[in-house]
């Protein structure tokens, strides 16, 4: 993955300025990441030996988790295989959501991956009761569940139940840090991913951190000049699950004591056709980061001769997509909008690896220039409090 950097106003003189005071090299320890302590090979067969287990009695993978629990695999999944192994998700308490992914699976052969780092959460463990009631009136529990959580959560108590494996987050990692743990790569390692390219692509982002210094810092200089929208913007329609990670990743980790930077998703090209307009020539309150696959599986070529549009002809789709991409930062250039610009060899195990550790390292250091703790979400807490207090009983005095 490279980087590039069309900031307007600021130079790398400026980042380094605004990290010489936080000495980000000194943030890449354990005690302030802990996501950077990738799972040793020991986890990493306990993970697949559950895997490798669950793949005998299934074919499809349902993981139920919200948020952190879930997100990660769910960006990696659509980035890179959208025809692998089958894995679905419920993230949502959207009874059609529930109803219309248990109505699709063959009962028979599917497993359940059951996620939640707190144990605790009111969507999961909803969507959790329901399953289980199902899989005990179909005598279908031996074997298919797996619950993945902090040790001693309520998940690992209804494992013992079931019989069923339990796999441990690490206390100290974060949700939505949680990618690399047992929380991204069981479902990855089900559908059958390259794990080792993935954790590679981390190994190799850590290892060459500088952009994603340098990117806090742009991104901490802009905000001081009242550009405290981010906007994520991949060329890509298989990453607008990354978007969705990116936002919790900056919306939860920033967004604290006043002060955060809000996060805007946007897919090229389709938002050029709704939301391009305000960027370019709306308020420049917003800085950008724009997305570029170098390469396709699959590229077709348009004919020698096209109707309506004859510079068409003979092009390749990605041909097109590039001239739109390259259209959009030239007329965001022009109206001087702040740009990091990300190009994307490919959408692989590897270079999703790369960019998801890319952004965790980045909104770490982001938050120390803001003076914020990036763990933890308090205030989530509290509309959490209220829901379960409304199912109580006791009301809320909304
Ligand atoms: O993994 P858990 O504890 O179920 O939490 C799910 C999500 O809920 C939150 O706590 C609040 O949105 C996230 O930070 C987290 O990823």
């Amino acid at each position: 993955m490279k980087v590039f950097f069309d900031d307007s106003g600021f130079s790398f003189s400026d980042y380094e300025s605004t990290l010489e005071k936080f000495k980000p090299n000194s943030l890449l320890t354990k005690k302030e990441m802990p996501f950077l302590e990738l799972p040793k090979e020991e986890e990493l067969l306990k993970i697949s030996v559950v895997s490798d287990n669950l793949r005998e009695k299934a074919d499809t993978l349902v993981v139920v988790g919200m948020g952190g629990s879930s997100r990660g695999a769910k960006a990696v999944h659509q980035a890179v295989g959208r025809e692998r192994g089958n894995l679905l998700f419920i993230d949502n308490i959207d009874p059609n959501l529930i109803d219309e992914t248990l109505k699709k699976i063959d009962w028979k052969r599917t497993a359940f991956a059951f996620i939640s780092k707190s144990g605790r959460t009111l969507e999961t463990v909803t969507a959790m009761n329901v399953i289980i009631e199902e899989l005990k009136r179909r005598n279908l529990t031996k074997g298919r569940l797996v619950f993945v959580g902090d040790r001693g959560n309520s998940f690992e108590e209804i494992s013992r139940e079931f019989d069923a494996p339990f796999l441990e987050i690490p206390k100290e990692v974060g949700g939505r840090f949680s990618v690399f743990t047992a929380v991204g790569l069981l479902p990855l390692m089900f559908a059958s991913y390259d794990i080792v390219k993935f954790l590679d692509g981390a190994y190799d982002s850590i290892n060459a951190p500088i952009s994603a210094f340098y990117l806090a810092a742009s991104k901490y200089l802009h905000y001081q000049k009242g550009r405290n929208i981010s906007v994520v913007m991949p060329y890509s329609s298989y990453m607008s699950e990354f978007t969705e990670w990116y936002a919790q990743l900056w919306a939860e980790s920033l967004g604290k004591l006043g002060k955060g930077q809000t996060p805007l998703k946007a897919i090229g090209t389709s938002s050029q056709h709704s939301i391009l307009q305000l960027f370019i020539d709306g308020p420049d309150d917003k800085f950008y980061q724009l997305f570029f696959v170098n390469s396709y599986p699959v590229d077709l070529e348009l004919p020698e001769k096209t109707y309506v549009l004859p510079y068409l002809s003979k092009k390749k789709i990605s041909e097109v997509m590039r001239a739109e991409f390259e259209g959009t930062l030239f007329a965001l250039k022009r109206s001087k909008r702040p740009i990091v610009r990300f190009e994307l060899s490919s959408l692989s195990e590897y270079q999703m690896g790369y960019l998801l550790m890319f952004y965790m390292i980045s909104v770490v250091v982001m938050a120390k220039l803001l003076g914020i703790n990036p763990y933890g979400q308090p205030a989530v807490e509290i509309g959490k409090k209220y829901a379960s207090e409304i199912l109580m009983g006791r009301g809320g005095d909304v």
